[in-house]
């Protein structure tokens, strides 16, 4: 089984690559953007609601160029040998992944996240059961939210 560490990572002095704008890329993106804006997206088409935020756009299929000068990379087409393509070009660069669809190509996951000014809880089951991640981070959020946690 893969084993993955949790890391606060710096990020606002580098620059975050989707491949894919559909609806898994929305939601990645809607957490990533209160961390930092400087999030380019490749795709052929783009969710409306990725538009108009100040992110650069790129609308077309992925090509292995794409990835020069970028620290990480989310794989996030609904193609399953597009996004293990990406992986593979990826790590041929030293660059690392997210691929949406499998755990086991990621090299790195996505927590479930609560955030409050500089605070962040982040949650994760080592890629094995996100509903639990998410139910721990829903518990976590209530709990302080209640004055249970300061
Ligand atoms: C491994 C990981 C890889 C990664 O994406 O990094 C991954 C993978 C997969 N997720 C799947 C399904 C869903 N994921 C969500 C939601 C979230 N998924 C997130 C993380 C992760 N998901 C990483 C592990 C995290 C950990 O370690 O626990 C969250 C926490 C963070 C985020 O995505 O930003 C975010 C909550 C955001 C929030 O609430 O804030 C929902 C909706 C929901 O539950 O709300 C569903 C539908 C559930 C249903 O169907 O009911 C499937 C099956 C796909 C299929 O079968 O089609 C796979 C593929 C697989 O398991 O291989
Ligand atoms: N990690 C997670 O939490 C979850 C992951 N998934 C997986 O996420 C994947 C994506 O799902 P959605 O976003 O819902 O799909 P979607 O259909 O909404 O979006 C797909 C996107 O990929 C783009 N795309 C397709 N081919 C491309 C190419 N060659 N180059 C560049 N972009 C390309 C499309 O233009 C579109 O923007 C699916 O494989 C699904 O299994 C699904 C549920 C949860």
């Amino acid at each position: 089984m893969k084993v993955f560490l949790p890391l606060n990572i710096r990020i606002d002095d580098k620059k975050i690559l989707f491949i894919g704008g559909g609806n898994i890329a929305l939601h990645k993106i809607q957490t990533i953007e209160r961390y930092t804006r400087n999030i380019t997206i490749v795709a052929p088409e783009i969710h409306d609601a990725l538009r108009g935020k100040g992110f650069e756009l790129v609308c077309k299929e992925y090509e292995e160029t794409d990835l020069d000068g970028f620290f990480l990379v989310y794989a996030a087409t609904n193609s399953i040998e597009v996004n293990r393509r990406i992986k593979s070009d990826a790590a041929a660069r030293g660059i690392m992944v997210n691929v949406v669809d499998n755990r086991e190509l990621s090299d790195f996951i996505s927590p479930a996240i609560f955030k409050e000014n500089e605070m962040t809880i982040a949650v994760s089951s080592n890629g094995q059961d996100v509903k639990k991640a998410v139910a721990w981070r829903n518990q976590i959020r209530e709990m302080l939210k209640e004055g249970r946690m300061r």
